[in-house]
């Protein structure tokens, strides 16, 4: 089941400290197809997470539209969760877990019998064949951001959401993390919504937009 996103109008606002309200999303309309990858890029403290918090679902609409659609079918937020990965700054892995359990849990729960060998296979792939049975604190912040991907992409979800997916990484690793990233994501028709300060990795996706006064414009 492959998704599309519809975003229109939306508009998101904080209250500082001192009463008053600053808008971080201003009017944005976005439309994404299908199993597109698309970058978000922006200056610090732009909003760019509070957008893909809100593109996920995980954080509410003030107001506005956020849309997925399976071909013409309007999606519910628990049918999205079901269909989504995430790959945030907080890696929320599962701390009394090892590295392989954290990425064999979702299969697992979505009944794959397989669940370790995959697991195993994933966490190889992202060079972490002699972490598997490491507690996930003891791993470097690198290494649990690799944890992290291996776990979302392992269940070829619909939509992947991720900041900063190699915020934490070497130059040699990242590059080697987002191949998999993008080749997992084009093998599982995954639509891609990713935020970065990486221009490199936003040249490599289908659209890279810059968020700047609350509106998304296409970069050249
Ligand atoms: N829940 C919140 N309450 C108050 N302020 C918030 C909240 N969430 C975010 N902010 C503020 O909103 C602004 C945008 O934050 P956000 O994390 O979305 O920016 P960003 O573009 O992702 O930044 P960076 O590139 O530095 O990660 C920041 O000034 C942040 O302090």
């Amino acid at each position: 089941m492959a998704l599309s996103l519809e975003v229109s109008d939306l508009n998101h606002s904080i209250k500082l400290h001192n009463g008053t309200q600053l808008a971080l999303i201003e009017a944005l309309s976005l439309h994404i197809e299908a199993g597109e990858h698309i970058a978000i890029v922006g200056a610090s403290g732009c909003g760019k997470s509070t957008l893909l918090s809100l593109l996920a679902g995980l954080t509410p609409v003030q107001s506005g539209q956020v849309t997925y659609r399976a071909k013409s079918q309007a999606l519910n937020s628990s049918e999205i969760l079901a269909h989504s990965g995430f790959v945030f700054q907080q890696f929320h892995l599962l701390p009394e877990l090892n590295a392989l359990e954290n990425v064999a849990l979702p299969l697992q729960l979505r009944g794959h019998r397989d669940a370790a060998q995959q697991a195993t296979h994933w966490l190889t792939q992202m060079g972490l064949e002699q972490r598997l049975t490491h507690n996930v604190t003891q791993l470097s912040g690198g290494e649990q951001q690799r944890v992290a991907i291996a776990r979302a992409l392992c269940v070829r979800p619909q939509v992947l959401f991720a900041d900063e997916p190699t915020g934490n990484l070497d130059e040699t690793t990242a590059e080697h993390v987002i191949d998999l990233m993008l080749s997992g994501a084009r093998q599982s028709g995954t639509s891609l919504l990713l935020v970065t300060h990486d221009m490199a990795l936003a040249k490599r996706v289908d659209k890279a937009f810059r968020l700047s006064h609350g509106r998304l414009m296409l970069c050249q």
